[in-house]
């Protein structure tokens, strides 16, 4: 199958199934050729923010594709619009945020193709998706559960909207999920309290929530911020366990390059509310061709660096601007070190095709000289 996509066109054409890459799956490129439809098509998003300044476009125009099986990982600093992507797929928004365009195409286990962003995000529809079909996990799991009962028993409710199990059976459910998570004496932690399990039990009893469904997407979105470096790689090799064993496509959210290199098969790199670069994860770290991408790939911390720097990280030159103020032409010229005057201010460079199945929106590279190291 050939695929690519590019921002603005919402189109699909060229390109061949994605190569396996270093991530999770072993076997992605076997997955795809059996389920030749994407199971999500993301097409010309936009997701604005009424603020108290105006308008926020926190998502403009984003376009992406979650094959079967398959991770994408969506990586940028903070703001840039990761979180609010994710959430428009699930109606998760805030009161003040509405999706104003384009669609989010679901293929649900009906093989019904459903757009999502037209649900109400209330709805009995969107209800029986989330949670069901498509699971969310967050970088904070306390937020996922209310602190006043047994996680057990939330789990066990969970599990019991979306399926017709006795709360019996539910119970001896969640306690074997809870052992596959591997969290220690399931049958005692079950009854256990939030604030009686450690961050990182806590977030595999949210992975054990999110997963009772077996939903056919789950939604990571920072799963492992918050958690030390141990364990941060324990939740990544589990999640990506589980993934193989449920047949799950994954999208992971993170700022952190280290993160998606280990578990991303396809990279989409957000800036301003904007996929600026787009490819397969081998080929973005090999050939990246927007000085962002860059940018955040030398603030990737290696042993020797962090140890010279005593722990701090090297983050990307610059501020994000204000959201309220984009800047005119490419929204990274006033950070970039490859900026071109009276070129980069004055027009917006769109996603163009820089290699196989590789996107990417700067002039340098629409021009050739993104200096591709192949
Ligand atoms: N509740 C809110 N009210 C107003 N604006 C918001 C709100 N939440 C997000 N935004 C705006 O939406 C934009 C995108 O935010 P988003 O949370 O998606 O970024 P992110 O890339 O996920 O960042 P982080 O890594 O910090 O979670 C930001 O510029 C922010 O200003």
């Amino acid at each position: 199958m050939q695929r690519t996509h590019t921002a603005g066109d919402g189109g699909t054409s060229g390109a061949p199934a994605i190569a396996r890459g270093p991530g999770w799956n072993t076997n992605l490129s076997q997955v795809v050729d059996e389920w030749p439809e994407p199971i999500l098509e993301i097409r010309n998003l936009v997701t604005h923010f009424a603020g108290a300044e105006g308008t926020i476009r926190a998502v403009d125009d984003v376009t992406l594709t979650l094959e079967r099986g398959s991770t994408l990982g969506i990586v940028g600093e903070s703001g840039c619009g990761k979180s609010v992507t994710v959430r428009s797929i699930l109606g998760l928004l805030p009161g003040q945020a509405q999706i104003v365009g384009g669609e989010i195409l679901y293929r649900g286990r009906d093989e019904r193709v459903v757009d999502l962003a037209s649900l109400n995000p209330r709805g009995p529809e969107m209800r029986s998706v989330r949670g069901n079909e498509i699971a969310m996990i967050f970088q904070e799991p306390m937020a996922a559960f209310s602190p006043v009962y047994p996680i057990g028993r939330q789990i066990v409710e969970a599990v019991r909207i979306h399926t017709d199990k006795s709360k019996r059976d539910a119970r001896s459910h969640v306690i074997e999920m809870l052992a596959r998570v591997g969290v220690p004496q399931p049958e005692r932690m079950v009854d256990r309290f939030p604030f009686e399990l450690s961050g990182g039990l806590l977030q595999r009893a949210m992975i054990a929530m999110a997963l009772s469904c077996r939903p056919s997407i789950l939604i990571a979105d920072e799963p492992t911020t918050a958690l030390d470096v141990t364990v941060q790689g324990q939740v990544l090799t589990l999640l990506a366990d589980l993934q193989r064993e449920m047949e799950m496509s994954v999208i992971l959210i993170s700022h952190n390059m280290g993160v998606i290199a280990q578990a991303a098969d396809v990279v989409a790199v957000m800036y301003m509310g904007r996929v600026v670069e787009q490819a397969p994860v081998w080929e973005l770290f090999d050939n990246p061709q927007h000085p962002y991408t860059r940018a955040l790939l030398e603030s990737v911390p290696v042993i020797e660096t962090e140890a010279e720097l005593g722990g701090r990280l090297r983050a990307v030159a610059g501020d994000v601007p204000n959201p309220y103020d984009v800047p005119s032409g490419c929204r990274f010229h006033p950070r970039c070190t490859a900026f071109m005057a009276n070129m980069c201010e004055r027009a917006e460079p769109v996603l163009v095709k820089v290699g196989d199945e590789h996107t990417a929106a700067c002039f340098l590279a629409e021009h050739g000289h993104g200096e591709r190291r192949d």
